[in-house]
């Protein structure tokens, strides 16, 4: 389970938005950290095959997305930024209309997922129009959905922006706990820097580039700071706090 990227550029008009960015992620959980315009969610677009590189390649799981892009598609989950459910519709037929568009019947999909929905508290919900949840609840039932095909790779772009403490704690650890059960690869993308654990896989990105990948903890031992909010001030041009 992983995702390679080679030498990766991506233009919007003239402006240089991914800058030669190579990168490896394997399973586990992996935090793409980067201030705002950093270029996580252009990056996503292009993971996700969205958005075509100017030049150089990514392969997921072995495939190369341009040649291979279903291939891929089998086996990726996506949260993006912005909600991608029907409000009008149930939480269950969100669910299973997504499920069918990957050819699963609406009894495989809540089979496939009864556990997910019972740890993310949604198995009482099911029957509940989404425009009723609340915005924790909305990204739980996302995140279930993306994982309603038994993806080997879950993207999350920002996936806790705006939610409260409480919900946003309990989707980080499910994130986390996922990689566990499951061994899937995770790219978290995020500016909040209380998201991220010692033992995380870290990749920090500013301005198109890569500025550090590697082991929380290790790369702030390797910098020479106490911690990951020093770390991301020191190699990012970010005057935000975003913690
Ligand atoms: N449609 C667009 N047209 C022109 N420039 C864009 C467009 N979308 C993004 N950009 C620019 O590309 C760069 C990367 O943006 P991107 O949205 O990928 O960053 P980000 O890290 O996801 O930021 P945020 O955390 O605010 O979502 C920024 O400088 C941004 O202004």
């Amino acid at each position: 389970m992983n995702i390679v990227t080679n030498e990766l550029t991506f233009y919007y008009g003239k402006k240089l938005a991914i800058d030669s960015l190579s990168l490896t992620l394997n399973s586990g959980f992996n935090v793409l950290l980067g201030p705002n315009g950093a270029g996580k969610s252009t990056l996503f677009a292009m993971l996700t095959g969205l958005y075509q590189a100017a030049s150089g390649a990514i392969k997921i799981n072995g495939y190369d997305l341009t040649l291979d892009r279903s291939n891929i598609m089998k086996s990726m989950g996506v949260v993006f930024q912005q909600s991608t459910l029907d409000v009008d519709l149930s939480v269950k037929q969100n669910l299973t209309y997504y499920a069918a568009l990957h050819g699963i019947s609406s009894t495989q999909a809540l089979d496939n997922i009864s556990d997910i929905l019972a740890q993310l508290q949604l198995t009482t919900r099911l029957n509940d129009k989404v425009r009723s949840l609340n915005g924790g609840h909305r990204r739980r039932v996302e995140i279930a959905r993306a994982l309603i095909h038994q993806p080997k790779v879950l993207l999350l772009d920002e996936a806790t922006v705006g939610l409260d403490i409480d919900s946003r704690k309990m989707i980080t650890e499910y994130v986390g706990s996922l990689c566990q059960q499951r061994g899937i690869c995770v790219l978290w993308a995020t500016h909040l820097i209380d998201e991220i654990a010692d033992d995380d896989q870290l990749i920090i990105i500013d301005e198109g580039k890569i500025k550090a990948q590697g082991l929380s903890a290790d790369l702030c031992k390797k910098h020479k700071v106490v911690d990951v909010y020093q770390l991301y001030r020191t190699l990012t041009s970010s005057t935000e706090i975003s913690r």
